[in-house]
């Protein structure tokens, strides 16, 4: 039986960014992986194959150009579902490649097949190669999740679909009903009504993507509602199943949905994007003495540790924020840990970025308003509109916003908020000037590259900054 200082079990990102870190430290290290491809929901149904649609998707219909070419400016008229997988397809073999070659140069062993726990210090991979056994001393557990689905929903693969199955359609529907409007259901209604989709977005809380600050959550939908898309807000979906109906005397096989306040919607497509579950169940994780929650996630300490001390765990089977950006840190930090080696200096977790790639993209770093106002915590708000920038004027986006804000006595950074073009990129000066303690004057007393997209950081500290001396 071959042993191992450490074995991952998992190539997403949290899993790599493990197996990486143990071999630098001179570890002997395996990593497991069950799909036929490497990369887990990052590289294969999630980060990179929706931000690959998304690119196409801007591309191909220019949508990012109209604000300078107008409204009738496209590149391609007929948008095929070809189209839009080629680049995602593109991008993904490139990270097979790039995660594989990693693994091979650091001296990472990659075996193929189903991990499961047989006791506290063996696995059995169950794969191409048939049942294999394995010793070691240290684990990391970055299974990930999949997709929510519900029995009582009839999932079908053409109509009926979560996020894994939407890039495998065989065609671009002409309408389409999307629940949940989480991250999953906002980036996909967004870019999917860019291309011309018929979209109802159907959110059982009051807002989408409740947890931004809230004026950055009303641009959103404005946007949306811009885009034609239709919100149904407080309402849940409480049946779904596909229905015949004749439209303009041609038959036709439709999804229906009905919603608990009575309302019926009818499309051609259904994407069904409430949350997502862990895997842990078909683990072993009873031979070890872990424990799973009842979404099959489990419960880690600050190092990352479950409740057995060997057994680390990290990326979206811990949970929230279940980001590809958190997960590779938490991988690496677990591993850090487990090897004695660990330094959490900087390790802010209030500093993490979210990024939201909608259109138009979405990013935060830091408090909202509603939380400061609710902790009591005396602030300023500075704004600067992309009307007034004049990077922004050439890129043809006059329409997103840039939001910091500011303690009133410190004028320290306490959050940055951002809708429009790069906010994804900007948001990261805002969280240096933060994770520095630095103040609004930063922005005033520094000389910003003209034209560019920071220029709006100038703009809103000077903003703030006025607002607070009263001029
Ligand atoms: C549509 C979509 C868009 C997203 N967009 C973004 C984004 O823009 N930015 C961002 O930061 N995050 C994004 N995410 C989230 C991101 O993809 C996840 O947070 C990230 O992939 C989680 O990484 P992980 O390593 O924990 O797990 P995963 O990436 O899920 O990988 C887990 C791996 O473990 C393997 N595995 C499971 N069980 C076993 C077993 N028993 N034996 C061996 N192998 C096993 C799986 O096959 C899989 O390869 C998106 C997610 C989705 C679904
Ligand atoms: N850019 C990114 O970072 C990115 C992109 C996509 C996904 N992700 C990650 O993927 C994960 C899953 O995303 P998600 O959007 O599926 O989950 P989510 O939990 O973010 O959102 C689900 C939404 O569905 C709503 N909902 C639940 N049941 C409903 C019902 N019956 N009817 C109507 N609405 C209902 C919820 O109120 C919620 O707003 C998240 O953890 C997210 O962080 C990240």
């Amino acid at each position: 039986m071959k042993k191992y200082d450490c074995i991952v079990i998992g190539t997403g990102p949290a899993g790599q960014k493990a197996a990486i870190q143990a071999a630098k430290l001179g570890k002997s290290v395996a990593i497991v992986e069950k799909n036929a491809v490497l990369g887990g929901a990052q590289v294969n149904t999630g980060t990179i194959p929706s931000k690959a649609l998304r690119e196409a998707v801007l591309h191909l219909t220019g949508a990012n150009r109209k604000g300078m070419f107008g409204q009738s400016y496209r590149i391609k008229q007929d948008i095929a579902m070809s189209d839009l997988a080629s680049l995602s397809q593109q991008v993904m073999r490139r990270e097979w490649d790039i995660i594989r070659s990693q693994f091979d140069r650091n001296g990472v062993d990659l075996i193929w097949g189903k991990a499961k726990f047989t006791g506290p210090n063996h696995v059995e991979v169950d794969g191409p190669e048939g049942l294999q056994q394995f010793e070691g001393e240290k684990f990391l557990v970055a299974v990930g999740t999949r997709p929510a689905k519900p029995p009582h929903i009839p999932f079908n693969g053409h109509s009926i679909v979560t996020s894994d199955e939407l890039l495998k359609l065989d065609r671009i529907p002409k309408t389409m009903i999307v629940v949940g409007g989480g991250v999953i259901g906002s980036e996909y209604a967004t870019i999917l009504a860019t291309l011309g989709v018929r979209i109802t977005l159907v959110e059982g809380r009051s807002d989408v993507l409740g947890f931004l600050d809230h004026e950055i959550t009303g641009a959103c939908q404005y946007f949306m509602r811009q885009k034609g898309i239709t919100l149904r807000l407080g309402e849940k979906v409480e049946s779904i199943q596909e229905v015949d109906s004749t439209v303009s005397g041609k038959k036709q096989r439709l999804v229906e949905a009905q919603l608990e306040s009575g309302k019926t919607l009818r499309a051609e497509a259904l994407l069904y994007s409430v949350g997502r579950q862990g895997v842990c169940g078909a683990l072993g994780l009873d031979q070890v003495g872990v424990e799973y929650d009842d979404r099959e996630r489990l419960h880690v300490n600050e190092h990352y540790q479950t409740s057995a001390e060997h057994v680390y765990a990290a990326g979206d089977v811990i949970g929230f924020p279940a980001l590809a950006s958190t997960s590779m840190e938490q991988g690496r930090r677990a591993i850090c840990h487990a090897f004695g080696v660990c330094d959490v200096r900087n390790y802010n977790t209030e500093l993490f970025p979210f990024g939201i790639y909608a259109v138009p993209e979405i990013s935060m770093v830091g408090r909202t308003e509603e939380e400061l106002t609710r902790d009591g915590i005396p602030y300023e708000a500075g704004i600067a509109q992309y009307r007034e920038i004049a990077r922004c004027q050439l890129l043809g986006d006059d329409q997103g916003m840039l939001k910091m804000l500011i303690h009133q006595d410190s004028h320290k950074l306490l959050g940055v908020h951002i809708i429009g073009t790069g906010a994804t990129e900007l948001v990261h000066i805002g969280q240096a000037v933060m994770a520095l303690d630095g103040t609004a004057e930063f922005f005033v007393d520094n000389v910003f590259n003209f034209p560019t997209l920071a220029e709006c950081y100038k703009v809103a500290a000077y903003n703030g900054l006025n607002k607070l001396a009263h001029i």
